[in-house]
């Protein structure tokens, strides 16, 4: 019997299948782990925009992570949009209860095009209840003002928001770049207590970013549940996003999807090189 690692994703749906849980399941199936997923809400998005946001009870949540840890215990997990303060303590308590501790939250806030996938209300019950539950929290740098009440306009106040929020109680802060000036670096930032890690890369100009950040953080999540060390899974989630962003798909008016082959195709032909 082969060894498969399993990883589970707490998110909402993306139809346009570019973000939410269809980038998650789409990204930890091409890194070699096996998928599973509780949604959260329903939406109806397209490379256009957001067009419908349906979110689900907090019963449908509970009930979905019931099933999934009595019986298929995740090597790692992964939180998305999460919408409201009761599906967020829904989540603490579930995670709380089967003892998940390889958990990433990706505290996804607003979508690209300005539709809140989280409610205001909701931001307290994130950091009170879920952030000290993490391994790994992953804002940009919109989301990690939110969480902080900093204002971040050089590096060294993304260090100083990477402090509190591992203050807050996520083991290490994943502070990405997307979303820093055009003429700056693009650059990561890991902060794991004790020292501040950067990871850069060269930054594609391409409308095409939709599901960026549920692709990264999802890559990360599929990485630990193989069992890398944080360090080594921001190295692997950092190759997969940049391979998903630079060889775009094209698809749609819009802010298309990444492509989610991308990476596994690069590394198949390198193979094959050698
Ligand atoms: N244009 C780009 N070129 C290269 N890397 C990018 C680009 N945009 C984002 N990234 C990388 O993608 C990852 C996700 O970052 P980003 O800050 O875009 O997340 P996000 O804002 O949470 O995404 P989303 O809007 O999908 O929620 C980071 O590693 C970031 O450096
Ligand atoms: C369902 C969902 N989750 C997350 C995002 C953020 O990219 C999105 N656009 N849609």
């Amino acid at each position: 019997m082969t060894t498969i690692n399993k990883a589970l994703t707490i998110a909402g749906s993306d139809s346009g299948g570019g973000a939410g849980i269809q980038a998650d399941l789409k990204t930890f199936q091409e890194l070699g782990v096996y998928g599973m997923s509780a949604l959260t809400a329903v939406t109806a998005q397209n490379t256009l925009g957001v067009h419908g946001v349906y979110p689900l009870e907090p019963a449908a949540v509970a009930a979905q992570l019931d099933a999934v840890g009595a019986d298929l215990p995740p090597d790692a997990v992964k939180t998305g949009m999460l919408f409201s303060s009761s599906i967020i303590g829904t989540v603490a308590d579930k995670a709380r209860e089967y003892g998940w501790r390889n958990l990433v939250i990706d505290p996804v806030m607003v979508a690209k095009g300005g539709s809140r996938l989280l409610l205001r209300e909701a931001v307290d019950a994130l950091v009170t209840r879920l952030l000290p539950l993490a391994l790994v929290t992953t804002p940009n740098i919109p989301e990690a003002e939110m969480l902080t009440g900093l204002q971040i306009t050089s590096l060294q106040e993304r260090e100083i928001a990477a402090k509190t929020i591992v203050e807050m109680g996520s083991r290490y802060a994943l502070i990405k770049g997307g979303h820093g000036a055009r003429h700056e670096p693009m650059v990561d930032l890991l902060y794991d207590g004790r020292t501040f890690r950067y990871l850069e890369s060269k930054r594609i100009d391409t409308r095409h970013t939709h599901g960026t950040g549920c692709t990264y953080s999802a890559a990360l999540t599929a990485a630990l549940a193989r069992g890398f060390a944080v360090e080594d899974a921001m190295e692997m989630a950092k190759a997969f996003i940049q391979a998903a962003i630079e060889d775009e798909l094209g698809f749609g008016e819009g802010h298309g999807p990444t492509n989610h082959f991308a990476y596994r195709r690069r590394m198949r032909s390198e193979a094959r090189a050698r």
